[in-house]
């Protein structure tokens, strides 16, 4: 990977000599996103959503769950049917009649799932290991029989004894289902024992293997790309990183690492903070301004000593510029604008001051404790007004 104006590479990464990552993303911001508390996409924002994913790549959209009612059934084969480039898939629980509905949706795959973590099978079942997957591999011979794939997930995987995993899993082989996948349901995962569950699961199955992080950590992103490096094919994302309780990992957070940290340049990241924006909205929720990649602040920048470097590169303090995610960059004047960034930003907006006159200027910004926001463009406009006119 040759240097590149857009974003500073992680020249540590060169001496880790890893294997080129072979990875595709399973975007699940319409199903795991939309069990988010409180959050309802309309047909039209599940839709817009699925165009704008398809738009940036994403080679898998998880368009619902379809027993949770007619309309998201109606929704999800809708979206099967739209001719996107990208394959869709929904989940179904290990039940012949969920996969009698999902199979009617057109999905290229049907994400079946069960949970065999003992605390899942005891408080949650009620049921043996034994009897769940019975039942999951029904489920998965009807979807198999009626020409669909099949994910076999193993919801709570990361709290289920290992060997369970690794013999539920080649067991699931036997029945030819397309993806194994590996949920960490309550983000109990790091990125060491990400790198370690998949590394063990791969030396049993040929089966690609799919990731599915939650956020409860906040290492869901993390936890993700020290999968991938293990070896998992299939990658779970959602946008803003919505979904249960702390979220899923962030569709923005890892394709923007893939791209600088892993030379992986296929997604179109231009398209990230538009694509926030509609989640914003269509939730009703939104995120920190100081989430990576698609926060108020993400390209925000106060501090003198940064803002004097910036004018000249932007680089020193941006590992990507804003144009790479399709966002903007901000200069923000307040209590820690030095005198070179206040003179930057003035001459900008076209005016001319006096060294004098900035010192007069630079002392009233920094006096000025009536705003937490920072000074506001017309604020400015006026205190530079003002010190003219003194
Ligand atoms: C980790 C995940 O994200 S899992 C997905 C979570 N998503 C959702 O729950 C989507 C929203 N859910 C719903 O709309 C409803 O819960 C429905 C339509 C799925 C099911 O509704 P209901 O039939 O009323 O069942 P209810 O929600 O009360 O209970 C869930 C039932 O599914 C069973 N179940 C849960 N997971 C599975 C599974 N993987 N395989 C088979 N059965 C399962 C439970 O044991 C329980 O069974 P029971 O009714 O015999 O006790
Ligand atoms: O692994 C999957 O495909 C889905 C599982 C899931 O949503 C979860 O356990 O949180």
């Amino acid at each position: 990977m040759s240097e590149n104006k857009d974003y500073s590479r992680n020249k540590l990464m060169d001496y880790l000599n890893l294997p080129p990552l072979d990875i595709e993303i399973c975007d699940v911001t319409l199903r795991d996103g939309e069990q988010t508390p409180g959050v309802v996409f309309t047909r039209e924002e599940k839709i817009a959503l699925a165009t704008k994913l398809d738009s940036v790549g994403v080679d898998i959209i998880e368009a619902g769950f379809p027993v949770v009612s007619t309309s998201e059934k109606d929704v999800v084969k809708e979206i099967a049917n739209m001719g996107l480039n990208a394959r869709t898939c929904c989940l179904a629980r290990s039940r012949v009649s969920d996969v009698e509905v999902a199979v009617d949706c057109d999905v290229d795959f049907i994400s079946i799932f069960i949970a065999m973590s003992d605390l899942h099978l005891k408080y949650k079942y009620h049921k043996s290991c034994e009897e769940m997957f019975a039942a999951a591999m029904e489920a998965v011979q009807y979807a198999k029989d009626h020409g669909v794939g099949v994910r076999f997930a193993a919801e709570d995987g990361t709290r289920t004894d290992i060997e369970v995993l690794k013999t539920a899993f080649k067991a699931a082989e036997e029945y030819k289902v397309d993806y194994v996948s590996i949920a960490d349901t309550i983000g109990i995962l790091n990125p060491s024992s990400a790198y370690y569950l998949v590394s063990e699961i791969k030396k049993v199955v040929n089966t690609p293997i799919c990731i599915h992080c939650h956020n409860d950590l906040g290492m869901a992103t993390a936890n993700t790309l020290a999968a991938a490096e293990a070896g998992a094919k299939q990658l779970h994302t959602t946008v803003n990183s919505i979904g249960e309780r702390a979220g899923n990992a962030s569709l923005e957070e890892v394709l923007v690492a893939l791209r600088i940290q892993y030379g992986i340049d296929r997604y179109d990241t231009t398209k990230l903070t538009e694509l926030s924006e509609m989640v914003n909205q269509y939730s009703g929720l939104r995120p920190s301004v100081t989430k990576a990649i698609v926060g108020e602040h993400a390209f925000s920048h106060e501090s003198g000593i940064h803002v004097c470097a910036i004018l000249e590169e932007p680089r020193t303090y941006e590992l990507f510029s804003p144009e790479m995610v399709g966002g903007k960059r901000h200069l923000i004047v307040g209590k820690h604008t030095g005198m070179k960034a206040l003179k930057g930003i003035v001459e900008e907006m076209g005016h001319k001051l006096s060294k004098e006159e900035l010192t007069v200027l630079l002392d009233r910004i920094k006096n000025c404790t009536d705003t937490k926001h920072g000074i506001s463009p017309s604020r400015l406009e006026a205190m530079i007004n003002e010190t003219k006119n003194q």
